[in-house]
């Protein structure tokens, strides 16, 4: 059984889904997560794209231990030496360096002709060698490149100092067999080729980007790339959790296995989920709620008598809880944290007794404190924004009838600690009460996205809501859950607003690493 390497982008490639905005400790917590996850490479960001990113990537660098962090870079100098200043940090720096090969990318995008893209990668990439002891460099749009030019360069760029060398799928355009091919051709033709870790890198524009990475593990490839959940630019990356399922529960046709701890998976995936708001869709392989339910009568009588005639795996493996201890009014501390420690969230002394006091006043609302319900809570807390003053609620009235206009009052205090009230209409009692958040908080705020989802199940569910906002052009997101729909999205607005004077307030108070 050969071993394949886990590069784990969601921090990254991850990130740039439409919509998604991590913070610096919102970044720290997945990168926790995924290091339990047992991720080999973790790519925790692109240091020159801003401040922002660049103290993330530093953070993650100071703090994993058992995961090699990586950050993202063009071949250009200035990106490398700000990738260097954020990873120096790191157990094994790693940098990711990529440059378009195919013609279109070449053309248009760069403007430079195939001789001056050859310079380019091999100049930046000895450059980055002299500061990194491992260099990932990518053929950006490798799938839709002419293979010639890509043998040359990538033997080049091997010559210089490569030590992993990545063909991405950068626009999910090819399919399993002409993906497979081009490895295959790469192994049999670049005579360097074995000096070097081969990776591949697929999109899932036409649905076949977890078949494409094993297609490519087929042919040579010794490291997979892709995210939980399957989240990324456009139709996402290949989604690790299916590629690394696959390889284990048809370990009886593939060799290869990975480092992951395939327990960990439902962990994973629910913490993105909660982070960044892009829920999976119920029937999602592997960790969607329907992926081991089973609804037909056929198929239900099948299970009862053998669960195999219609389980591939069992919800176990992928870290599905079935069998856990009820937490509601009559638990106490043990039981608490019992299950906090299993849902993988490291707490201070401090903010596990402020969790424990909320899952307390929680019961008093709900029987039953789900794993969801509990996850809502710890994220809130340990991702919470109370270190800088920010906005926070007094209270708000809404008044609603099918014979009047919706008209919301909000109090609040403002973050240099003055009071705060007003009352606006609005078409429904969500929008009258944003219109007056709107009318109160200083900043130029327009809503882009409004979702509200219910957590778990009954009449006793939490309501999750998540916006997306511009504040003063920057885009933002905020999360907000209250056991009503309208506590919810105040919540949520005042959230995100937040999170933007928090993440403006510590850029200002960061010492200037990035350029
Ligand atoms: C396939 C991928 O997913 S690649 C990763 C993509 N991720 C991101 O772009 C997210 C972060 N990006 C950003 O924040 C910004 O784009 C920045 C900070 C990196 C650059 O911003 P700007 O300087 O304003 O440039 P902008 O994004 O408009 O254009 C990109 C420039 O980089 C150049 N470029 C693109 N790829 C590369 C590369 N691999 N190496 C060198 N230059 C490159 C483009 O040709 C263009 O150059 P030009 O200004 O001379 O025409
Ligand atoms: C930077 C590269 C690897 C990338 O994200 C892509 O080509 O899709």
């Amino acid at each position: 059984m050969s071993v394949i390497k886990v590069f784990d982008t969601t921090l990254r490639d991850g990130e740039q889904s439409p919509g998604v905005n991590l913070t610096k400790q919102e970044k720290l917590e997945m990168a926790k997560q995924l290091e339990r996850w047992g991720v080999d490479r973790m790519e925790a960001g692109f240091p020159a794209s801003s401040k922002g990113d660049f103290e993330a990537v530093k953070a993650i660098a100071q703090t994993i231990q058992n995961t090699s962090v990586t950050g993202l870079a063009r071949t250009r100098q200035e990106d490398i030496d700000t990738a260097w200043e954020a990873l120096k940090y790191a157990e094994e720096p790693r940098i990711h360096l990529f440059l378009a090969t195919s013609p279109i990318h070449m053309t248009y995008k760069l403007k430079q002709t195939p001789e001056q893209v050859m310079e380019n990668a091999i100049s930046m990439v000895r450059y980055a060698r002299s500061k990194f002891p491992q260099v990932e460099w990518s053929a950006e749009d490798a799938s839709r490149s002419d293979w010639q030019f890509l043998a040359q360069i990538i033997e080049h760029v091997i010559d210089a100092g490569a030590t992993v060398i990545n063909l991405p799928d950068t626009v999910g355009y090819s399919t399993p067999a002409e993906y497979g091919d081009l490895f295959r051709f790469i192994r049999e033709t670049v005579p360097n080729i074995g000096r070097v870790e081969l990776s591949c890198h697929c999109h899932n524009d036409l649905g076949l980007a977890a078949a494409n990475a094993i297609a490519a593990v087929e042919n040579g490839a010794t490291q997979v790339e892709g995210t939980i959940n399957g989240i990324g630019e456009r139709a996402g990356n290949a989604s690790l959790e299916e590629v690394a399922v696959a390889l284990r529960v048809r370990s009886d046709y593939y060799q290869y296995a990975t480092n992951l701890k395939l327990d960990e998976t439902k962990q994973t995936s629910d913490l993105i989920a909660k982070l960044t708001g892009m829920y999976v869709q119920a029937n999602k392989a592997v960790v969607g709620r329907n992926a081991f339910q089973h609804e037909a009568g056929i198929h239900q009588d099948g299970v009862l008598k053998n669960r195999e005639t219609y389980e591939i795996m069992t919800p176990e493996m992928v870290g599905v809880k079935t069998d856990t201890l009820f937490l509601g009014k009559h638990s106490g501390h043990h039981a608490f944290q019992d299950r906090v420690q299993e849902l993988g969230v490291d707490l201070s002394e401090e903010k596990s007794k402020e969790a424990f006091a909320k899952f307390k006043q929680l019961t008093d609302q709900k029987k039953e404190v789900t794993d969801d319900d509990l996850y809502t809570i710890l994220m809130e807390i340990q991702t919470d924004t109370s270190a800088v003053n920010t906005y926070q609620l007094t209270m708000f009235q809404v008044q609603y009838g099918t014979a009047n206009i919706p008209t919301a009052t909000v109090s609040l205090t403002a973050p240099d600690g003055g009071s705060l009230e007003t009352a606006c209409t609005g078409q429904g009692s969500v929008e009258a009460l944003y219109n007056t958040l709107d009318a109160l908080i200083e900043e130029e705020l327009h809503l882009t996205d409004y979702q509200l989802s219910s957590i778990g199940r009954g009449r006793d569910a939490l309501a999750e809501s998540h916006v997306q906002l511009t504040v003063n052009g920057e885009m933002t997101n905020g999360r907000g859950a209250a056991q009503d729909v309208l506590e919810a999205s105040v919540n949520a607005f005042l959230n995100a607003v937040n999170r933007y004077i928090v993440q403006k307030t510590m850029a200002k108070d960061e010492p200037a690493a990035h350029k």
